[in-house]
């Protein structure tokens, strides 16, 4: 008949393995609060931390650490062991949940993919002689030009129905300057550290790259442009082939990161929906027209 060795009583299940046996007991703490944390203790508040919705990516899995698969299997006795209280399980402070973690991830290559799409971010740069083109075509989808070339147009037209697209595309190209505006000022990323501040004007957000405002104008006036001018079809591809060739040379000159610009496009695209529902015309702003109109 096999006789139970008798176990000596530990104050905590990873006690007998860390410290051995000869250590008196650690009495509870009496404030459950700051102190010392015992051995093992992190490793189960860690476990709840991951059971509490916590991403198991950004904790080693139990078969990646030896030192777990070290670690003893808690017997029911040792299961009944003094429960830490819940400030002391607080302690090891919070661990990125999933979704940080992606976007964390996201937005390091990003930032890594962007300076190698940078090539024409200065003179001495791998294509830094294409810079004085892609500059070009930094003005062509500056708000600037727009803003006065829509004025000049409503101005000189003398067709009511030129006019409400004109008074329109004004509406879309304000708008599109105010959001922009107002997400750069909610996220403020900073544009690439490769980028020369060497734009033409700019306003006090356009230290900011998140999202870039020459990809959501391009984005918005391709989709106005389309929906509102009657073109022949190679001028049609001519103006999508425009809108994206201005949101690729915001990377190349290193104005932006990837991310920055595909948001702008997609921000651009939806912007285009407002201005749709808020179209104004004779009906809806009747106002406005018969001013115009005088
Ligand atoms: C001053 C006016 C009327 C517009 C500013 C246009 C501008 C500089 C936008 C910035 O674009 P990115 O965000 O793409 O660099």
């Amino acid at each position: 008949m096999r006789v139970p060795r008798a176990r000596p009583i530990s104050p905590h299940p990873a006690l007998p393995q860390l410290v051995g046996w000869s250590r008196p007991p650690i009495p509870p703490h009496p404030a459950g609060g700051s102190g010392s944390r015992r051995p093992g203790e992190g490793r189960r508040a860690g476990a709840e931390e991951n059971r509490a919705g916590r991403c198991p990516a950004a904790m080693p899995s139990p078969r990646s650490s030896p030192s777990r698969r070290a670690a003893p299997i808690p017997s029911p006795s040792r299961r009944a062991a003094p429960i830490p209280s819940p400030s002391r399980r607080a302690a090891p402070g919070p661990s990125p949940s999933c979704a940080a973690v992606a976007l964390r991830s996201l937005l390091a290559a990003d930032l890594r993919f962007s300076r190698q799409l940078g090539v024409c971010a200065g003179e001495r740069s791998a294509w830094g002689s294409a810079r004085p083109l892609l500059r070009l075509l930094e003005v062509s989808g500056h708000g600037v030009p727009w803003l006065a070339g829509t004025l000049y147009g409503l101005g000189r037209s003398e067709s009511p129905a030129g006019r409400e697209v004109l008074l329109n595309l004004l509406f879309a190209l304000v708008l599109d300057l105010v959001l922009v505006a107002v997400v750069k000022g909610l996220v403020r990323r900073r544009r690439p550290t490769h980028n020369k501040m060497d734009m033409f004007v700019t306003i006090s957000v356009d230290k900011y790259s998140f999202p870039s405002g020459h990809a959501t104008r391009a984005a918005m006036v391709c989709r106005f442009v389309l929906h509102h001018l009657v073109l022949a079809i190679p001028l049609r591809v001519l103006v999508v082939l425009w809108a994206i060739i201005v949101g690729i040379s915001r990377v190349m000159l290193g104005r932006h990161n990837v991310t920055d610009v595909a948001f702008g496009f997609i921000m651009g695209y939806m912007q285009y929906n407002v201005v749709k529902y808020f179209w104004l015309s004779p009906l809806s702003a009747p106002a406005l027209f018969a001013v115009w109109n005088q």
